[in-house]
């Protein structure tokens, strides 16, 4: 089976080096390689760059790889969708698997920009985020109607292979686009601001960057392991009269949920208007 990448970005890299570095096993028992990829970008310093990374087949072409995919994933950015589909639609076979990683951008206008009908064309919306790149993905997944329950299960997989994927019902795309596609970005200024805070109060640096990404991700796995809800933890923290409560206050002082919720919010406006 051959797996096609229009635009070889950050995350299609990400999704590519997390697909080769587990070695994604399929339903049928194959498993993926880089000999199973074939994938196009706009600049031959991309193209170079990903063969030499993976070891995959380039090309500037993106009929080609339109043509020769079974599955064909569409990583370029939504502005350039109507142009790259306009240029590959007479490539694309009927039965091509097409899956759309794009902000924003509707199975209904993704179908309409390939000329199909979304009820019978075989394409599903997925957002991924960076984490994929050492296996920590989390990808939610969107099946359009007309894709069949063997092309959501082998979505499912490839998306599996770098971490967690959940289907979700299309009005809530934006919603994961943030909270799962976007928020990664939020996290390491998160991270960044914790190790400055602890560089100014005398660590060095890589130790300040070792701590603070270290602590997100046991908080992180905390959450998701015990289930519980993030204030009740936040809570066994903070000890009465300590530290904790203080830095909990100054947080609160400036904002700091208010402006997160409003980043999820901005992501969110800007999806519904791509
Ligand atoms: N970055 C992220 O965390 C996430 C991104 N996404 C989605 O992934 C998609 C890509 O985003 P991202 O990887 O960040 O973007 P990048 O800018 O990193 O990558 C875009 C890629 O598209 C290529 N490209 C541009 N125009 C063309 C063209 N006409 N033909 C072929 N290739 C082309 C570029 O080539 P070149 O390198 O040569 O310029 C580049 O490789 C977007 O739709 C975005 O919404 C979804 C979830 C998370
Ligand atoms: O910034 C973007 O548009 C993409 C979508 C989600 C994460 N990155």
């Amino acid at each position: 089976m051959k797996i096609g990448f229009i635009g070889l970005g950050n995350m299609a890299t990400a999704i590519i080096g997390g697909l080769l570095r587990e070695g994604t096993v399929l339903a049928d028992g194959t498993a993926v390689t880089a000999a199973d990829l074939i994938g196009s970008a706009k600049t031959e310093a991309t193209r170079q760059a990903k063969a030499t990374q993976f070891g995959i087949a380039v090309t500037a072409d993106n009929r080609e790889v339109a043509a020769v995919a079974d599955v064909l994933v569409l990583a370029v950015k939504p502005q350039f969708f109507p142009e790259v589909t306009t240029e590959i639609r007479g490539a694309v076979n009927e039965n091509t698997l097409v899956i759309s990683i794009a902000a924003g951008l509707t199975l209904e206008r993704i179908a309409a920009l390939f000329g199909r009908d979304e009820n019978t064309m075989r394409l599903i919306r997925c957002m991924p985020n960076t984490p994929a790149l050492v296996n920590a993905g989390c990808t939610a997944v969107c099946p359009g109607t007309g894709a069949t329950e063997d092309d959501e299960a082998l979505c499912l997989a490839l998306m599996e292979s770098f971490g967690h994927a959940i289907v979700i019902p299309e009005r809530l795309m934006d919603a994961a686009s943030a909270v799962a596609g976007s928020s990664p970005a939020f996290v390491f200024m998160f991270i960044e601001a914790l190790a400055d805070g602890a560089v100014e109060a005398g660590m060095p640096r890589a130790q300040a960057y070792e701590f603070a990404a270290a602590a997100v991700a046991g908080s992180a796995q905390l959450v998701l392991e015990t289930g519980r809800h993030p204030g009740d933890l936040k809570d066994m923290v903070c000890s009465p009269g300590g530290t904790t409560i203080e830095g909990v206050k100054a947080l609160e002082q400036r904002g700091f949920r208010a402006a997160a919720m409003e980043a999820v919010g901005a992501c969110v406006a800007k999806a519904k208007a791509l």
